[in-house]
Order: structure tokens, then sequence, then C-alpha cells
């Protein structure tokens, strides 16, 4: 953890007595993450205003996820897989991180925690190999959350193993019928509300006005939500990760889901970096990495403004 007279991190104890980390910046922006799921739950801006969706219903009780935030999907991403949806890596207590190998950019004044989930034997009936995923959750000066995650290959079997992950992030939208997601027009996606049909987006920006869930694959790694009404959007810069999945359940399904209200439907957007089409596999010793940093950016985002050209991680000291 990172601790000076800057910045500032915290470990209570959260909903239910769960565990949490707070990250705070000088000026007031501030982030909250589990140890339970090593999730994200809370992302607010200087004006305290919450920029993640959290679902009225949000149940905080091991074995359930969590409903909202950012679920860390890992090793399996949705039904990609004959895991359980979305792995178990959400369903799991992480632990803090005190001493983790390097990464190559520094953490300088920001507030961070580093967080570590290993192989157990429970989950070794189901996926019987050793790992360890690491999650680095950095809050910058200016606000900006970046998420890096680092997965190795610890058998000592020799045997390599392959994966899925997605950062499974909930936005909140003002209303989701006035958002717009830039960045994944023409490309070709997965429609997992067709049996993973592949199929390609037609027209301009996307919009909501029923229920969606697509991976689109090999994306920009740039994509923007521009919520109108709000006049904010949110930036969404993305390394190592090359899909992106998008889902709202919309009104019918939200009611089928139990931890979800029949009304939260319309103040979230899940647009999620993520490595689904082309699985990841790692031989014993071998470390992958995927980085998500998030920002939003508090007035209209214009038309065009999306550059696919422009590569640089702006917050490339994680
Ligand atoms: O209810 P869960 O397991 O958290 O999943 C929520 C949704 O997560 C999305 O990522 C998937 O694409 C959807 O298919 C799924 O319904």
């Amino acid at each position: 953890m990172a601790t000076n007279e800057i910045v500032h991190v915290e470990r209570c104890k959260g909903v239910n007595g769960l565990e949490k980390i707070i990250l705070r910046e000088v000026r007031r922006h501030s982030a909250e993450v589990y140890l339970y799921g090593g999730q994200v739950t809370s992302w607010k801006n200087e004006h305290g205003e919450e920029l993640l969706f959290m679902s009225s219903k949000a149940a905080y009780k091991p074995p359930s996820p969590i409903r909202g935030g950012i679920p860390i999907c890992f090793p399996q991403f949705g039904g990609h897989g004959t895991l359980e949806q979305h792995g178990f890596a959400r369903k799991r207590i992480w632990t803090i991180d005190p001493d983790p190998p390097p990464l190559l950019t520094s953490s300088g004044n920001k507030a961070f925690v580093d967080l570590l989930l290993k192989h157990s034997e429970e989950d070794a009936k189901f996926w019987p190999h050793r790992y360890e995923i690491r999650l680095r959750v950095c809050l910058s000066p200016g606000g900006d959350l970046l998420l890096t995650t680092r997965v190795r290959n610890t058998n000592l079997d020799g045997k390599p193993f392959t994966f899925t992950f997605a950062f499974h992030t909930y936005f909140y939208v003002t209303d989701i019928s006035e958002v717009r997601v830039e960045g994944l027009e023409t490309l070709d996606y997965l429609d997992n509300l067709q049996n993973k049909e592949r199929c390609t987006e037609q027209g301009d920006a996307i919009v909501f006005e029923s229920e969606i869930d697509k991976v689109y694959i090999n994306t920009p790694t740039k994509i923007a939500i521009i919520d109108h009404e709000r006049k904010r959007t949110f930036v969404i810069r993305k390394d190592g990760l090359p899909d992106a999945v998008v889902w709202n359940p919309w009104d019918k399904k939200a009611k089928a889901i139990p931890d979800l209200g029949d009304e939260d439907y319309k103040h979230m957007l899940c647009v999620e970096a993520a490595c689904v089409e082309t699985p990841i596999t790692l031989k014993p010793g071998e470390e992958w990495k995927g980085r998500q940093e998030i920002s939003a950016v508090p007035s209209s985002y214009c038309s065009g403004q999306l550059d696919s050209s422009d590569e640089t991680f702006q917050g490339q000291s994680s």
C-alpha cells in the first residue's frame, strides 16, 4: 500500500464486515476496493459523485458475487468455457500483497493497493492449476482509475494453462436511453443473445433501446461512453485486453436478476475490457499483464475525438 502525507490509503470494514481499502487523493477523488472478489465497488470524483454503478440490491454476501463496481472475471469470462459463469475470482477473498514483484512503471505519489489471489485446493477441483493473479488498483491525482492485473502460471507439473479475463466495469449513467458509445462501430462482435453468433456492427455510435450482450472483437484501445444528460464522458483506455463486452439487461432480464433492482438497468452500462475471443495460454513461469484506465471527463465529449492511432496510455505510470 502507498502511504505518505499526500495520498491516503485506509483499510477498514465495509458492508457486512467485509474488509475494504479506501484510496483517497488530495483533490478528494476516492475509490474503494473489497478484498472479497478483489472488487472495486466505488470510484468518486472530486464532488463526491459516484461514477460506478452499484446495484440497489447488491448483497455483499459471500459466496454470491457483488453486483456492481468492477468484478474480476477470471479464469473464465461469461459462459465461454466449462467453468462457472465469469470464473471464481470474483467469489474469493483476495489478500493485500505487501511486496509485489515490481511493475515497470512507478506509482509515485498515487494512492494504490496491490491485491493477490492464489490457487487453493478447493479451486483445483475445478481448475487443476497453480496460479497467482495480482491486481493493482491505482487512483491518479487527476482522479483516473488504473487497474493493472498480472496472471502467472506457477504450475509445478510443467503444464500450461489457458484462461479468459474481463474487468466487468459497471459505469453509472444518468439515463441509458441517452447514452452513446463510440469506438466500436463497424467492428465484429459475438452476440451472446444469438448463441455467440459472429456479426458486424453497422452504422454510427452504439445507442441503447433494448437488451444488449455483445463481445466486440479486437477493438481500438480507446472507447468512450457519452452520458448526454450528465454532460459527462467516460474514456476507457486498455492494454493487453483486445476485446470489449457491452452489456445491459434491460427491463425484462433485470427483473429476473435477484440482486438487481427492477429499474437499475436505466442507470448502468457495462463496458468490459476483456480477452475473450482468443484465450491466453501461459507456460509455467510465464506472466500475462492486462490494464484498464478509466477517466471521467466532466464535459460533453465531441464526436470524432477518439483517435485510434493514439496508442499512448496516458496513465503509463501505474
Ligand atoms: O449475472 P452475472 O454472472 O454477473 O453476469 C452478468 C452479465 O455479464 C456480462 O459480462 C455477460 O456478457 C452477460 O451474459 C451476463 O449476463
